[in-house]
Order: C-alpha cells, then sequence, then structure tokens
C-alpha cells in the first residue's frame, strides 16, 4: 500500500519504539541519554512459602537474563534511532539546511510573536530566545533550524544568503518537485533550451509550463555548475517571480521602474558597476508570466542589452539565450486605463525568438470534458452546454475537512471572508507580524511587499485554514492547502516527532497555564504553527512544523532590495485571483460577481482540478471574455 510521507516517517519512528521497548526491564537498569516513556519494571515471579535456594536462583538468574536482554534492545534501538537522525541530519545539511551542531551562537532575541485573542486576555510580549538552546543535540538534528528575524538585529539584518525554505521537516519519501517525468513535448524543449536556442513556451492553464521550467532551471545550472550567475531568472511580477526562486525583471535589469529611453537606461546600469557586470556576465535570460510584461518595456529592454553589450551589439538583446514563458489568455499586464500592448506585439518578439512553442496536454485535470469546456473558455467561448455546466455547480461543495478555497477578483472580498472565518474560530490568536527589509527607497519597497504573497501580518488560531506559498517537495508545493492544527515549539515539535507528543508543556492551550519549567521556557517558548496538509490528488495527510522564512527581492550587485520574513502561509478560506494565478487546487468556490478583467474567470476556474471541487458563483456568460488581440495572434500558433 502506498503511503503519504508522513505516514511512512510516523511508522519509520513507531517501528523504532516498538523495538525500543524491551519485553521485560528494570526502571534503574539503563541510563537513557534522552527522555523516553518509563520502562516497565519486571514483576519478579511471586515465590512460595517454601524456599528452594536452586529454584530461586534458577528465577533470579532468568529475570537478569531478561534484564540484560532487554537492555541491549533499547541500547540497540538506540543506536539505530541516532543513525537515522543523523541521517536526516546529513540529508538537511547537504539541502543546505542549518543543524544544530552548524548553528551559529546564540543571538540577541526580539520580540515577534504578539498573541491575544478577545476570550482570554492577552499575553505579555515575549521574548523569544533561540530554539537551539534546549533542544537536545539527537532531537535538533532531526530538524533543521534558520536564524529567525527575532534571533537578529533588524537594524543590521544580515539575511541567509540562499533562498532556501524554511519549512525542513521533508518527509525522506517525498521526491523533489523537479522529478516528475515530464511528457514528450516538454522534454522537446528542454532539449532545444539545452541547445541554447531562444525559445518561448506557451499552453494553456495546467500544461505544466512552471513544471517544464523548473527542470529547465536546474538543467541549466548543472550546465553552468561553475558559474551559476550567468542565468538570470525573472519573472514579470513579484509573485510569479517569488515562485521560482527569483527576481522581477524590474530588478534584474537594474533598471528601477523603467522610465527613459533605452540610452539613458543603458547610462543608468553603466554607472553601476555590479549591475553592468550583470549584464555583461549573463547567458541566459529566464523570464515568467511574460504575459504580464509591457509590450513597450521588452523592446525597450531588448535595446538596451545591445547598447549594454556592445560586442553582441548586433544580436538581439545582446546576444542573451532567452527562455520566456507564460500563457497570454490568463491576466495581463496591469495598465491604467489603456488597451494593454502585451510582450508579443513588441516590435522586437518574433527578432528575439528562434522557436515558439504551444504546449497542449492539460496535466492539472484529468477529465477531458472540463479540459475541452476550459480550452474554450480560455478563448471567451462559453457554448450553452458548457454554460449549463458552470450553472449545475452554484451548490455548495460537499463538507470536507478542508473548505473549498474561495477566489475573489477584488481583494476587499478577499481579506472580508477570511477574518469572518477567522473570528469564528475560538481558540487562542497568534499573530506574526513579518520583518521587513531591504535598501530600496521607503516608497518603492511598499509598494513590492505589497505584492508579495507573504503577509506583512498573519494572525493564526487552531483550526485555520492556511494555504502554503512555496514549493517545498513534490507533495508540498504552492497552493496546498491545510490546516492548523497546534502550536509547538522546537523542542515540542521534536518530542512529538519521537513519538512523545501529546503530553508535553505547551501541546494543548491549557498547558500555557502550568508553571513552566525555567531552564527550558526562554528558548521553548516561541511557538510555530503544525500544519495538517491535505495532498494534492491523494486522501492522505501529512503534518509538518511550519517556521517563518525570508522572501527577498535582490537588484544589481545581488544587494537585497526588499525582504520580508514570515511564515510561508496565508489564510487559505479564501485569495485573490490574481494570487492564484499559478496554482493548483482541488477544492474551489470562485466568486465570477465581481470580474472585472479578461482572463479572470477562465484563470480562476481552471485552478480546479475536476469539476466535482469546483463551485462557481454568479456565473453569466458575459463574465468570460478573452482579449481580441490575444485571440488574433493565438491563430498563428500551432502546437
Ligand atoms: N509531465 C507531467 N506529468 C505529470 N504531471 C505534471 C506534468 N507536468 C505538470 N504536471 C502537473 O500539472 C499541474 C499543473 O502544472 P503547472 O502548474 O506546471 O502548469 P502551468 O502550465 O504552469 O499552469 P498555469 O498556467 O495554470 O500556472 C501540476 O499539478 C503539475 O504537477
Amino acid at each position: 500500500m502506498t503511503q503519504s510521507g508522513l505516514r511512512a516517517i510516523k511508522r519509520f519512528f513507531d517501528d523504532d519504539e516498538e523495538e525500543a521497548s524491551p519485553k521485560k526491564s528494570s526502571q534503574a537498569s539503563i541510563p537513557i541519554p534522552w527522555s523516553a516513556s518509563p520502562i516497565r519494571p519486571v514483576r519478579p515471579t511471586p515465590l512460595k512459602n517454601t524456599i528452594n535456594t536452586e529454584d530461586l536462583f534458577s528465577k533470579i538468574k532468568q529475570a537478569s537474563d531478561s534484564l540484560l536482554a532487554g537492555e541491549k534492545e533499547v541500547i540497540k534501538a538506540k543506536q539505530k534511532l541516532d543513525q537515522k537522525i543523523a541521517e536526516r541530519g546529513n540529508s538537511m545539511k547537504s539541502r543546505g539546511l542549518e543543524t544544530a551542531s552548524s548553528r551559529p551562537p546564540k543571538r540577541k532575541s526580539e520580540v515577534v510573536e504578539l498573541s491575544d485573542s478577545e476570550d482570554e486576555p492577552t499575553p505579555k510580549r515575549r521574548h523569544v530566545q533561540p530554539p537551539q538552546a534546549s533542544v537536545p543535540p539527537a532531537t535538533a538534528a532531526s530538524t533543521a533550524v534558520k536564524v529567525m528575524p527575532w534571533e537578529q538585529d533588524h537594524k543590521n539584518m544580515k539575511l541567509p544568503a540562499d533562498n532556501q525554505p524554511l519549512v525542513t521537516n521533508k518527509p525522506k519519501v517525498s521526491k523533489p518537485l523537479d522529478l516528475v517525468n515530464l511528457s514528450t513535448q516538454q522534454k522537446n524543449i528542454l532539449s532545444v533550451v539545452m541547445e541554447g536556442k531562444n525559445v518561448f513556451f506557451t499552453g494553456s492553464a495546467g500544461t505544466g509550463k512552471s513544471v517544464l521550467l523548473r527542470r529547465i532551471i536546474k538543467e541549466l545550472r548543472s550546465k553552468y555548475s561553475k558559474s551559476q550567475d550567468v542565468i538570470a531568472i525573472t519573472a514579470s511580477t513579484g509573485i510569479a517571480a517569488c515562485n521560482i526562486g527569483g527576481v522581477t525583471l524590474h530588478s534584474f535589469a537594474g533598471v528601477g521602474l523603467g522610465a527613459g529611453t533605452p540610452a539613458e537606461l543603458a547610462a543608468k546600469i553603466k554607472k553601476n558597476q555590479k549591475a553592468s557586470s550583470r549584464w555583461s556576465r549573463t547567458k541566459v535570460l529566464i523570464i515568467d508570466e511574460i504575459s504580464m510584461l509591457e509590450g513597450d518595456f521588452f523592446d525597450k529592454l531588448e535595446k538596451t542589452a545591445r547598447i549594454v553589450r556592445r560586442n553582441h551589439a548586433d544580436k538581439p538583446f545582446g546576444g542573451i539565450q532567452l527562455v520566456l514563458t507564460g500563457d497570454f489568455f490568463q491576466l495581463p499586464p496591469v495598465t491604467k486605463g489603456s488597451s494593454p500592448k502585451f510582450a508579443f506585439n513588441a516590435e522586437s518578439w518574433s527578432s528575439c525568438l528562434h522557436h515558439t512553442f504551444n504546449l497542449t496536454k492539460v496535466f492539472r485535470q484529468k477529465d477531458q470534458a472540463f479540459v475541452d469546456i476550459l480550452n474554450e473558455m480560455r478563448r471567451g467561448i462559453i457554448s450553452d452546454s458548457a454554460a449549463k455546466v458552470f450553472l449545475a455547480r452554484s451548490g455548495p461543495l460537499p463538507v470536507d475537512e478542508i473548505e473549498p478555497t474561495e477566489l475573489f477578483p477584488r481583494r476587499e472580498d478577499v481579506d472580508r471572508a477570511n477574518h469572518e472565518r477567522l473570528q469564528r474560530l475560538t481558540g487562542k490568536s497568534h499573530e506574526y507580524v513579518a520583518s521587513d527589509g531591504g535598501s530600496a527607497e521607503e516608497r518603492t519597497r511598499a509598494n513590492v511587499l505589497a505584492n508579495f504573497m507573504a503577509p506583512a501580518r498573519l494572525v493564526l488560531k487552531k483550526g485555520a485554514q492556511v494555504m502554503m506559498i512555496k514549493n517545498v517537495d513534490e507533495q508540498l508545493v504552492n497552493g496546498t492547502v491545510g490546516k492548523v492544527i497546534d502550536f509547538k515549539t522546537e523542542s515540542e515539535w521534536a518530542d512529538s516527532q519521537r513519538g512523545y507528543g501529546s503530553s508535553l508543556e505547551g501541546d494543548n492551550e491549557a498547558d500555557a497555564s502550568k508553571p513552566k519549567d525555567k531552564s527550558k521556557s526562554k528558548a521553548q517558548v516561541q511557538k510555530w504553527p503544525v500544519v495538517e496538509w491535505k495532498i494534492v490528488g491523494s486522501r492522505h495527510t501529512r503534518t509538518d512544523l511550519i517556521r517563518a522564512e525570508t522572501f527577498k527581492i535582490e537588484g544589481p550587485n545581488n544587494k537585497v532590495e526588499v525582504s520580508r520574513m514570515q511564515l510561508p502561509l496565508i489564510l487559505a478560506w479564501a485569495m485573490s485571483i490574481h494570487k492564484s494565478q499559478g496554482q493548483t487546487l482541488e477544492r474551489v468556490k470562485v466568486d465570477l460577481n465581481k470580474v472585472f478583467e479578461k482572463g479572470q474567470a477562465y484563470v480562476a476556474i481552471s485552478r480546479a482540478t475536476s469539476l466535482e471541487g469546483l463551485q462557481v458563483v454568479g456565473f453569466q456568460k458575459n463574465k468570460v471574455f478573452a482579449h481580441p488581440a490575444v485571440i488574433e495572434w493565438s491563430k498563428t500558433l500551432s502546437s
């Protein structure tokens, strides 16, 4: 039987426990360096009235042998457990994650978490200590801990060098996302990219553009393993950039908001030594969500690149290989008033590209009838039968542990819906306030941060429905929805992973009133949400402790322009259609009442993996419309 990652890991530890429980033992006999459940004492066989010394000695020997056997079993099991923990630690190290031994020394703590609720007195702000202080070494090695914002001085905030997710308790069995078997179409595109050709690949929602892009990035990284900075990973928007671990195209280019002529932009870049060296070094420029990039900006950048890279001035983009992807039928560039100019309308578009590919196999939905409806809808066509299908989906979805995520066109409706749902939960509130930083000027920073998926302030309670906003592994991906089932400190979590979870201090809210062990409390007071995830495409769940991490946008010089340290979670009862672009959702409720943009209805409905998991409110044929320019351009595409 296949098992979810969680179950496999849980089983893994359970097996050890079974082995570690000797059939007979003595409380005083074995010094165990980790706190285990008490070993049951051996009950001596009652002696008869008449003492037969031989009999007695034989019984004592038997008891002592069984004690020794039990002792050996415990030691063996303990060694096994230590080895497995060490292996986990090593695998985390190899992924660049810290383990207890590699952590920096303790730093000054800072306040980050406030807890308050209407029905409980607001607790005092707590000074949070780094979690490692009281985590026993074996435990700490089994859960990786990164330097947290509150371990740092905000004014001199040093961000981690990498952009690794901090969700580190990955089940071993979960394959990394990039191990999905590519289809023949995807493989063909990959090989053309690896030949060094300039490629644009498109395709309807769910055709695996993001999956392919991640694989391309991986292969390019191994091709240029000695000089990875020759690959520029960018996207048209901050949200899309976060999804692929890249930066916005504007940030990469080092042209600020891009105002000015190409000559002026080139002059600006040249003044900045690091920015110009970045332009000279770059061999491959990746741009994701190209549909949201203004055509004029594309042209401007193309000309700027040729000025800056004057040795290759005769080649498009100064000879940089281009890998572009996106679906022009999804959300268009944000423009005020006027009709958008798409990138495919840029003057230089055709001359920049050697190949255009159109992916046609849809992976997100398995039901071909639904795929066909979506493909028509993408072009703004809704047949009477398709309309009937959507109208028939207006009723609520069957009740399930996880409620369908409601998608709204406007952010205020999203905020209201999430707020209302959170208010209905009666438990204690845990507030996580982001720590923002970066060198960008105040206003720019605020604008960019407003587009971050990770919120400035996140209030959670037990029972809150949340969504992961990072790709962690094959199971836990951007868009996976789950429920907060608890709040635990590092050490409580580590203990619960070893099977001692339920009776620990702080494991439930009632424990908060218990007097705390002073030697532990400071270091263990920071509580993180424990989330039970519903794995997409399976009936399994898995549980993870979710810690904060850094989301950042780097400018020229690898300088962090904007950063936010926050949990990689958002409330998931509701979300905006804009934020949902790129996601796969199993249970969705789409509210089309206030749709105002072309492609919006298509983006929203195409997030659903099946019609059975879709509810559509406010459906009308005229809510579905595609941009005429995109329809016209798409006629030039073949598969
Ligand atoms: N080759 C493949 N084999 C199996 N599943 C795949 C494959 N490629 C993609 N998928 C799955 O299909 C779903 C959609 O993939 P992905 O998000 O990459 O599509 P997309 O084209 O980027 O969609 P969108 O345009 O809506 O963002 C995901 O669940 C992904 O894991």
